[in-house]
């Protein structure tokens, strides 16, 4: 399968380079990054220390749309928004990794869903989906006798808080015990707060050094608590995963998707956050 890299400059973008050379499956077709960026027109292979792969760095889209089965784009809101209508109007596949987009660029990835594939998920590692499902479970058990808080951790450059994933983890929490996290959420805390409400989710947000990404949800009741963590110690986690994903949407003709889909883990809670 022909994969184009979208921010392949960045964090992930070098790490997709490296899962897609790595996959069997996969070749690397196309990568482009922002306009204006110094590494236009460098070879994708030496951002990455593989030497010469015959496949520069553009920055344009559009005229490279056809040249990919599928693009995976971990870049920033705006810039996903824009390639999602250049990849509906080519007719292009899309795994999406960004963070971060805002309600009307999630109605407008819906739409572009009915004309092609499109899979866009907060997390693409393997540990991260298995915990959605074990919070489905924990949530259920533990019910409104737990009070419930979100605490995650990123390196200094991320740009967006909470993480996309602690968000997604909050949705499976609330959406199992049927409440509205727009409503019940949270974000940090200060002053005379006053007392707990146990019908809150709380989040709280870390940002230092070059950490690659901690997720703790803690369930505290009365005498225990139950703490589900993932962390993850190398983007190749992510970038694995995506290329994954990449691969099975290449089966999909049209229609909104999420890692869950993926690994055959999607029940009826699937998509929370973009569906
Ligand atoms: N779903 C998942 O599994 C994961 C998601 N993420 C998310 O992925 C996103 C990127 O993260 P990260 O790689 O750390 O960030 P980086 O800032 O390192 O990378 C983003 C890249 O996109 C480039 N870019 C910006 N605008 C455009 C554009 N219009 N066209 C093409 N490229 C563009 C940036 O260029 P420049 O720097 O010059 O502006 C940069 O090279 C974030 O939203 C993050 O939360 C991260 C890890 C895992
Ligand atoms: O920006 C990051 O680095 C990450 N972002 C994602 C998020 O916002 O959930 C996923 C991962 O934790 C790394």
């Amino acid at each position: 399968m022909k994969v184009g890299i979208i921010g392949a400059a960045g964090r992930m973008g070098r790490m997709l380079i490296e899962a897609t050379l790595a996959n069997p499956e996969t070749e690397l077709a196309v990568a482009v990054d922002v306009p204006g960026s110094s590494l236009i027109g460098v070879d994708a292979g030496e951002l990455v220390g593989a030497g010469k792969l015959g496949v520069t760095v553009g920055d344009d889209l559009a005229a490279l749309a056809g040249q990919a089965d599928v693009f995976i784009d971990f870049t920033v809101p705006e810039a996903t928004a824009r390639n999602i209508e250049t990849c509906r109007q080519a007719g292009s596949r899309l795994v999406i990794g960004t963070t971060g987009l805002n309600d009307e660029q999630k109605a407008r990835l819906r739409a572009a869903s009915e004309e092609v594939a499109i899979c866009f998920a907060p997390n693409y590692s393997v540990g991260v989906n298995l915990c959605f499902k074990l919070l489905e479970t924990a949530a259920a058990v533990l019910g409104d006798d737990v009070d419930i808080e979100i605490i995650e951790a990123h390196h200094r450059h991320k740009i967006d808080a909470p993480s996309g994933t602690a968000l997604r983890m909050g949705e499976v929490v609330a959406q199992t015990l049927g409440r509205d996290l727009k409503e019940c959420a949270v974000y940090g805390r200060e002053g005379r707060t006053g007392e707990r409400d146990r019908q809150t989710i709380g989040f709280e947000t870390i940002r230092g050094g070059d950490i690659v990404g901690d997720h703790t949800v803690l369930f505290a009741a009365e005498g225990e608590r139950v703490e589900i963590t993932h962390k993850a110690s190398s983007r190749m986690a992510f970038a694995r995963g995506a290329v994954r994903a990449a691969l099975w949407l290449g089966a999909q003709p049209k229609g909104l998707f999420d890692m869950q889909d993926v690994l055959g883990l999607a029940g009826e809670s699937a998509g929370w956050g973009a569906r």
